[in-house]
């Protein structure tokens, strides 16, 4: 469970987020958009303890861990994707090769890849970026920009991926300018004008 409350945000004299709130239960899925600039990394920022908000409150459960992906993750460059993926995960001991192969095989990400990270490309890294996010049972997770550089079939791997995770109780945030398709969504909101609001657009 994820509840924020009246979250403000204020970078010296810029007010970016005047009043946001919302909860995310067990299994939910929810969506805010908003143009370029309008907060949503920022916000994200502020759920798992990146910023810390000007005002209001960000609460989880006890035993929630936040799985993101925000902006650029950074990855060993001259490492594989399958090293990066096993350093990251045993830093925790949470290493779940069958999963980690799954997710692989959903994204159409290929695991025994022998390229250094270095010369992915965006998709490829933006897909490594999700599989860190969910790869460790985390129960929420943030995801920016998810499906910048993904191509139509992996597209599909994610909308699968999202309700995999909704199945298994996961509670999902999704931020992106456009909504996207195939994706079923419990909530949207709309960020703008540092206002987080409910919308209806699906
Ligand atoms: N550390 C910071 N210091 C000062 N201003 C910042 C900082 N981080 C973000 N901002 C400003 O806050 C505003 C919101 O930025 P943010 O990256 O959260 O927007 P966004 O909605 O994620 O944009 P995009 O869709 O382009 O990724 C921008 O005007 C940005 O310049």
């Amino acid at each position: 469970m994820l509840q924020i409350d009246g979250i403000a945000m204020r970078f010296k004299e810029k007010q970016v987020i005047t009043n946001a709130s919302l909860t995310l239960q067990p299994g939910e899925v929810a969506h805010i958009s908003g143009a370029n600039g309008s907060g949503k990394s920022t916000l994200f920022k502020i759920i798992v303890g990146l910023l810390v908000p000007t005002a209001g409150s960000v609460v989880k459960g006890d035993a929630d861990v936040f799985g993101a992906l925000i902006e650029n993750p950074g990855f060993f460059e001259f490492e594989t994707l399958a090293r990066n993926l096993k350093f990251l995960a045993e830093l925790r001991g949470t290493y779940n090769l069958p999963w980690v192969k799954e997710l692989s095989q959903i994204l159409r990400l290929d695991l025994d890849n022998k390229d250094k990270m270095g010369k992915f490309s965006v998709g490829m890294r933006q897909k490594a970026g999700i599989i860190q996010a969910v790869m460790e049972d985390q129960s929420i997770i943030l995801l920016d920009e998810p499906t910048r550089g993904l191509d139509e079939p992996s597209l599909a791997g994610f909308s699968d991926l999202i309700a995999k995770l909704a199945d298994q109780g996961k509670s999902v945030l999704i931020a992106s300018h456009d909504i996207i398709p195939s994706v079923q969504y419990q909530r949207m909101y709309l960020l703008e004008d540092g206002l987080l609001v409910a919308s209806n657009e699906n």
